[in-house]
């Protein structure tokens, strides 16, 4: 990645607090631990360019803050920026690194299907839910222009079957730079099937 030496400092320490939490809570499984950079720091960081200009981005089940604080230290500012998580350690986590990095972004400690609607402009969403399943969570928190962002492994072919007999959106699929089976799925206009 071709960041400043300030965010490059900052990507380090964060994973160093993801390794150090790690032993006490499951943030990233300890079988991808060695490959944190990549496999999850670069995979976050690649869904930024595919986002429009615009400000309120929320990010759903943000767990150990994939993509959300990976999004917040590499955005200029990071406001704007809301991490939902219903995990009371995650969201204890997600308040450490942001007070120990100086990052800015807020968390909403609650269940999705619960929390106040957040009426975003980006929702983004990795390794939360089956697409059908992921668009009725997300949906009570978009408008009509909302763009939705989501990093999928290889099954993303048959999400996106899947998710058409419930919904009708309209899907741009950009190929994942990190996993040549997985892709990030770029959807708009979503609404119930008729
Ligand atoms: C598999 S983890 C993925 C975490 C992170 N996005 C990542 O890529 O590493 C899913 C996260 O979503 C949270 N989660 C699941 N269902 C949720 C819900 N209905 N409301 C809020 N958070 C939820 C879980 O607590 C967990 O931290």
């Amino acid at each position: 990645m071709d960041v400043s030496r300030e965010t490059t400092d900052r990507l380090t320490r964060y994973e160093a607090l993801l390794r150090k939490w790690n032993r006490a809570i499951n943030l990233v499984s300890p079988s991808t631990i060695d490959q944190i950079a990549t496999r999850h720091i670069e995979d976050s960081a690649q869904i930024l360019e595919l986002a429009p200009p615009t400000r309120a981005w929320l990010d759903l089940g943000s767990g150990g803050g994939l993509p959300g604080v990976v999004l917040a230290i590499l955005r200029d500012d990071g406001r704007d920026l809301t991490l939902m998580e219903a995990d009371k350690r995650k969201c204890e986590f997600l308040r450490t690194v942001r007070r120990e990095l100086g990052l800015h972004y807020e968390i909403v400690q609650d269940r999705i299907e619960n929390a106040p609607a957040q009426a975003a402009d980006i929702i983004s969403a990795r390794a939360l839910a089956p697409l059908p399943q992921l668009l009725a969570l997300a949906s009570r928190h978009a408008v009509p222009k909302t763009q939705y962002l989501f990093p999928k492994g290889q099954s993303w072919r048959s999400e996106i079957e899947a998710a058409r007999e419930t919904w009708q959106f309209d899907c741009d699929v950009v190929p994942s730079r990190t996993d040549p089976a997985a892709a990030i799925l770029c959807i708009r206009k979503v609404s119930p099937a008729p």
